[in-house]
């Protein structure tokens, strides 16, 4: 469902804005440090009651107030209308609100507004740690699959009281094996669950990179986190000493990673920086597509300042990714021309808004 009114309270350098948006695509013009990444960043906090670019809440709280409020109406073309509220304040806790009511987790709103993020640092994908790739795979799974939620709460639970006894010194096998236990029956749901829904991401990918030879040479697999062939009952056994004097545990589905390689040798370290870019945008893409394809609904794509970070060919490219699925998107740049070129091309209806320190104004289009 599209996200088709926007309010954003004390967010960073904007103070006020109330925007009616476009179902399909918004652009975000203006100069550097105008808040044209805030917006996106204000959708972010909205859709997971955190900004794609800070964990922390006060860089996002305007200087001199208390608190940051978003509110977002999402309305689908059935008339059904769902109102989303996340209030961030300094001095008590979160509040997250769906359609009036007050809802206990961020997660009950990313079930309603899932988002897919494309700015500089989702570009180290490829050559980062294995937590952003993690963090990719079960987004989708979290989306897919109801089981993973609860999961990965208990695995996340048994694993902090395991490594916090293993940290304590006072260690003895009896003492760790139910968190044992509970960590590695949930280890295995989790670990089920990322291999089929990766098993159906896999092929979706080679048809969308079909046409793209430089990129569909990449072949990706899935690591669990521990030895293949063995449970992780066994494997967190057999390194019960080494955990021990590591003082955490060395093996289990937080360890999970996805392996991207171009023959023998890691992806990263062959394709260029360009191809690198489009691949990251081919996976985000092709996520937003199995979420389609299992669950019916649209993901919305926010994309910051894409004209310094795609060339026009591989922008066209992304463009028409993102007509082909439909999805609402958010994209900002600092010219108004750059930004604009792909969609004049492609004729798309769209809405684009200027921003200039902290105001955010809608501007007529050539096509208006
Ligand atoms: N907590 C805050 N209170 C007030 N102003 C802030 C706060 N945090 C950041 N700012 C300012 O708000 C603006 C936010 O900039 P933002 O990153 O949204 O700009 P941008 O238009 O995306 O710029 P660029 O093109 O450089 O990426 C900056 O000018 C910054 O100095």
């Amino acid at each position: 469902m599209p996200l088709s009114a926007l309010h954003i309270l004390n967010f960073r350098n904007i103070e006020s804005a109330e925007l009616a948006l476009h179902p399909r695509v918004n652009l975000f013009y203006g100069e550097n440090g105008a808040g044209k990444t805030s917006i996106l960043e204000a959708i972010s906090v909205l859709g997971r009651g955190r900004s794609f670019r800070s964990h922390k809440l006060k860089p996002l709280i305007q200087q001199g107030s208390t608190g940051v409020t978003v509110f977002g109406k999402l309305s689908g073309d059935d008339g059904v209308v769902r109102k989303l509220g996340v209030e961030r304040n300094s001095r008590s806790a979160d509040s997250f609100r769906l359609d009036g009511q007050s809802v206990p987790s961020a997660a009950e709103l990313a079930k309603i507004l899932p988002l897919q993020a494309i700015f500089s640092e989702t570009f180290e994908l490829l050559v980062g740690g294995p937590l952003e790739r993690r963090q990719f795979l079960d987004w989708l799974v979290f989306h897919v699959k109801h089981e993973f939620l609860p999961a990965w709460r208990q695995a996340r639970q048994a694993l902090k009281q395991r490594n916090s006894l293993l940290r304590s010194g006072r260690i003895s096998a009896d003492l760790l094996a139910p968190w044992d236990i509970e960590l590695a029956r949930n280890a295995e749901t989790l670990h089920l669950l990322r291999e089929e829904v990766f098993t159906l991401f896999n092929q979706e990918l080679a048809l969308l990179l079909q046409d793209l030879p430089a990129l569909s040479s990449v072949t990706i697999s899935y690591f669990g986190g521990w030895e293949e062939g063995v449970s992780l009952a066994e494997i967190l056994q057999l390194n019960f000493a080494r955990d021990g004097q590591l003082g955490h545990t060395s093996a289990g589905p937080h360890r999970a990673d996805l392996r991207l390689r171009l023959g023998k040798m890691p992806a990263a370290e062959v394709l260029s920086r360009g191809q690198q870019k489009l691949f990251v945008c081919a996976l985000r893409i092709c996520a937003g597509r199995v979420f389609k394809q299992l669950t019916g609904k649209d993901c919305i794509y926010l994309i910051d300042d894409l004209p310094s970070e795609l060339d026009e060919e591989h922008r066209l490219r992304l463009a028409k990714w993102l007509i082909e699925l439909d999805s609402q998107v958010f994209i900002t740049g600092v010219s108004r021309k750059d930004l604009e070129s792909v969609w004049d091309l492609l004729a798309v209806p769209r809405k684009v808004f200027h921003v200039e320190q902290g105001s955010v104004t809608a501007t007529p289009i050539n096509n208006d």
